[in-house]
Formats: structure tokens, sequence, C-alpha cells
């Protein structure tokens, strides 16, 4: 069980009440999808931010099945991060920015390298292995992306918007892949507003306003509810 308890943070060159006061509870288990939306500004970022630890809180609590989360560096929490674009290693062919969720250090075994050519097949990018980035479309470019984030296979997986702007085809095969990886027993939290992706993916939808995100004021979408997980 992932579980954010009253986790509070403030961006520091602002004094209070010039931005607002973040403070996030919620539970998320093994197996499970929360979606996340809200305004602009709302702090859905911020959120993401906190749990990957870009940001460091002020007080609270984050753990994940009773261990504490906020002691460790980014690296070493077990989540990964797809972000809506800039995932990519411009530097770096597709096979290898994919093989990185594998192969951290890029020694890649054959039999690693394999799993990576099946995965770039199941997603339609099987002839595009050697391109760079730069030589993708931006759907591509999402579907790489998220290739990698599901080869490494992290318990929480943190997706801001990662399908805007795809194909339906394109969005439904990604769907799939975090599909798998919930039934697999990775904890998805979903930042979207896009109801296809809601409906597809999301046992549950909370909505963020003004800063907060509190799972006793968890706005329960009743057909996401009615599913079940
Ligand atoms: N580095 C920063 N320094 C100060 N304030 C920031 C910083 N980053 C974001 N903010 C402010 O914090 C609030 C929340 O920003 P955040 O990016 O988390 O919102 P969001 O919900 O992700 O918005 P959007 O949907 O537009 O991406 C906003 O008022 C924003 O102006």
């Amino acid at each position: 069980m992932l579980e954010c308890r009253d986790l509070i943070f403030h961006y520091d060159r602002f004094e209070p009440g010039e931005t607002p006061d973040f403070s996030f509870s919620f539970r998320l288990a093994p197996g499970e999808c929360l979606s996340v939306a809200g305004p602009s500004g709302a702090g859905k970022s911020t959120l993401l931010g906190l749990l990957a630890g870009f940001l460091e809180p002020a007080s609270g609590s984050l753990t994940w099945h009773g261990q504490d989360l906020l002691a460790r560096p980014p690296w070493e929490r077990g989540i990964t991060t797809v972000f809506q674009e800039h995932n990519l290693f411009d530097q770096l062919p597709v096979w290898l920015n994919v093989g990185l969720g594998l192969a951290p250090d890029m020694r890649l075994t054959r039999e690693q390298r394999a799993r990576v050519q099946a995965g770039l097949a199941e997603v339609g990018l099987a002839g595009l292995h050697d391109r760079l980035p730069a030589e993708l479309s931006g759907g591509q470019r999402q579907r790489v992306a998220l290739l990698r984030a599901l080869l490494r296979a992290s318990p929480i997986l943190l997706l801001d918007e990662p399908f805007s702007g795809l194909d339906e085809v394109t969005r439904s095969g990604l769907w799939d892949l975090v599909r798998r990886q919930k039934a697999a027993g990775a904890a998805v939290l979903l930042v979207s507003h896009d109801r296809d992706d809601i409906e597809a993916l999301a046992d549950r939808c909370a909505r963020l306003d003004s800063g907060r995100l509190d799972s006793g004021r968890l706005r329960v979408d009743a057909s996401a509810q009615a599913r079940g997980s």
C-alpha cells in the first residue's frame, strides 16, 4: 500500500499566501489506479514531484508497505514517472532508450535486447529501433517512454497525462500495457482530465482543488467505483 499522509509543501521563494499551501493525503493499493484531475495550477505536478522525490515536503509521511519513502532519494523509491513529454535521452537510439528500463547501465544481455525488440513490436515501433528521439513523432516518442517505464516494472507508476495527443488505436494499445502493469501489482497514479483514459484505467478518481487532495474528500466517480478494482 502506498500511503501519503498529510504531506505538506510550500514553494520556498514565496511568502505564505502568495502560492497555495499544498496538503496531500491518500492511499493507493498495489494493482490499483487512482486518477487525479484538477484545474491548472491546482498542484498536480507538485504532488508528483513530492512523490517522486524531486520536491521535499515540510512535514507528513509517505510510505510503501510501511517503509518510509521520504528518507530515500528518487532512484531508490521504486517509482517511475512518465511525463507528457521530455522523457527520452536525445542522443540515444530508441532501443537503448527503452533498454534503460531493463539495464540502467546500458549493458543489455541478449535476452534483454530480445525483450526490448518484442516490446517495440508490441507498441508498433518495430522498424524504428535505431532512430533517435528527434526522428520520431510525438506519439511515437511517448510510446517509447511508456514502454521503458513499463519494462522497468516499478511497483509504483506515476503517469502525467501520458496519452494526450495520441490517436485512439495507439492510446488503447498503451492502456493495455498499463493494465498489464496493474495486473502485475503496480500501484498507478494517473494525472489526467481525459474521460476515456480515466474510464479505461482508473479504479478511483480524485479531484485536486486549491492544493488539497485528501482521501476524506475524495470525489469518487460513480462509474469507476461500480467497476471496482
Ligand atoms: N517552482 C515553483 N515555484 C513557485 N511556485 C510554483 C512552482 N511551480 C509551481 N508553482 C505554483 O504552484 C501551483 C501548482 O503548480 P503545479 O505545476 O503543481 O500545478 P498543476 O496542477 O500541475 O498545473 P497544470 O495543470 O497547469 O500543469 C501553481 O500556482 C504554480 O504557479
